[in-house]
């Protein structure tokens, strides 16, 4: 049993680089009061001018959770901490509902981060719900996915949702929580077996030595998972260019390259990206794809990405079907999830459309050379243009110059959450594509912070 208040706040946090400050993410159940009363104990001592904001999301899907925010509300009036409650008031959907309140959840948590003014979002998942995690994953043989949750990830390209307590177990949380007179409040959801985690809770509790077996496989597929990340990453920056927005190029000795575990996962990464889905193809019919390489002709179409193969090269590009209908353009949306869309000024009556046979009247570039012109037109096709009474003004860009209506690349399968497993090649994806780059993690910081101070 561990030991009454034995948390040490200032370990459990010395990773992280706080810069402004962080929401912390509080239900009021057991884990996330332990981590806002523990968070509380950290910025007094060491971060005394930076600010913690607890917020709780009311799901309004029970009666009483608008009371146990308010409880919450109450908890840090006492702690001195601020709080806000922010409500999910849409209309909820039959199924799914546990995905959509998750995706909600951040989508909320996200946002009240970014109106204060910060950029690190902390959630109290422990090494139980880590446990629990793997578990389920090994159950539907989820393969890279039994690394669990991941430390820290990436949201939306700008918030980082960070884990600290991913190593402390629920029970010293509760202890440490006793320890300092402070309750929590139990959700009955946590108890209702119609629900698959509450079964898989009930199941591990009885069986420790399970427990310690799931966490092993978490962490050794973490470390698989970060090697894979880094051999993938060095092999997109050294097969893979962009001779035009809209078409990637993989040079012929991608198709023989020795590491083929990568190169499987550079081909699934690029399809999903050239494609703008956010999952990656499965990965049996891209090893399929990838064997079928070699002898250097073809076409296949997957993740809605055409993979041309050509003499001089694999090139991917989006298919021509299922482009984005007319559309007026929305400040920060995303268009055909391959380009995130930003515009200025009035452009009423200007609606984004694919560039369509537009492409055939254009020239392509003279540095082109060595890619074939009906693979640029093709791709140029697909591209995002601005039209206003069905007549083309122009390609979107990237916001060079200032336009109106811009229209930025993201790499699809990692634009709205990226785990930090797959950092370097969502790093390398990005410039590639000419995404916008990848912030740099609080967690990377500090380490960098540390290794110069060594060194
Ligand atoms: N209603 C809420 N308001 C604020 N934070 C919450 C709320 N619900 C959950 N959280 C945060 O998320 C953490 C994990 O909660 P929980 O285990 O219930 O969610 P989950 O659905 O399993 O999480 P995930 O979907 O991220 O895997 C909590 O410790 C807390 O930090």
């Amino acid at each position: 049993m561990p030991e009454a208040g034995s948390l040490p706040a200032a370990s459990l946090f010395s990773q992280i680089d706080f810069g402004q400050g962080a929401v912390a993410a509080v239900s009021g159940g057991s884990d996330s009061t332990a981590l806002l009363v523990l968070l509380k104990d950290h910025f007094d001592r060491f971060l005394p001018s930076a600010r913690l904001l607890a917020v709780t999301v009311d799901h309004a899907l029970r009666p009483a959770s608008a009371e146990e925010a308010q409880a919450v509300a109450r908890l840090c009036a006492r702690l001195g901490v601020a709080h806000r409650t922010v409500v999910w008031g849409e209309p909820k959907p039959s199924v799914g509902l546990p995905a959509a309140a998750r995706e909600a959840r951040y989508r909320l948590l996200a946002d009240a981060a970014r109106s204060a003014g910060l950029n690190i979002v902390l959630t109290a998942h422990t090494a139980d719900d880590q446990a629990e995690t793997v578990f389920m994953r090994q159950a539907r043989q989820e393969g890279r996915g039994l690394a669990g949750m991941a430390p820290a990830t990436l949201y939306d390209g700008n918030v980082w949702l960070l884990r600290p307590l991913l190593g402390e177990r629920r029970s010293a949380l509760r202890v440490f929580l006793t320890s300092r007179g402070l309750g929590w409040i139990d959700d009955p959801t946590n108890l209702d077996i119609a629900f698959e985690r509450p079964r898989v809770r009930a199941t591990l509790a009885e069986d420790e030595g399970r427990f310690e077996d799931l966490l092993a496989v978490a962490a050794a597929v973490g470390r698989e998972r970060e090697d894979l990340d880094r051999r993938t990453a060095i092999l997109v920056e050294r097969h893979a260019t962009r001779p035009a927005r809209g078409l990637i190029r993989l040079d012929p000795a991608f198709a023989v390259d020795t590491d083929r575990e990568a190169a499987l996962h550079v081909l699934r990464i690029l399809l999903a990206t050239a494609g703008g889905t956010s999952f990656l193809p499965d990965e049996g019919r891209v090893a399929e794809l990838y064997a079928a390489l070699s002898p250097g002709k073809g076409r296949a179409t997957l993740s809605r990405t055409v993979m041309d193969v050509r003499r001089a090269g694999i090139f991917l590009y989006r298919e021509a079907r299922g482009l984005p209908e007319p559309s007026s353009p929305v400040d920060g949306s995303l268009w055909d999830g391959r380009y995130r869309i930003t515009f200025r000024d009035d452009v009423s009556g200007s609606v984004i459309a694919p560039f369509g046979r537009q492409a055939h009247s254009t020239v392509a570039d003279p540095e082109l050379a060595g890619v074939p012109e009906s693979v640029f037109r093709t791709a140029c096709a697909a591209e995002p243009a601005l039209w206003r009474n069905n007549s083309c003004l122009g390609l979107l860009k990237s916001g060079k110059g200032s336009p109106t209506v811009t229209a930025v690349p993201v790499v699809a399968p990692f634009a709205h959450f990226l785990p930090a497993f797959d950092l370097r090649v969502a790093g390398a994806a990005s410039a590639l594509v000419g995404a916008s780059s990848i912030p740099i993690s609080p967690l990377s910081l500090r380490k960098n912070v540390k290794a110069s101070a060594n060194a």
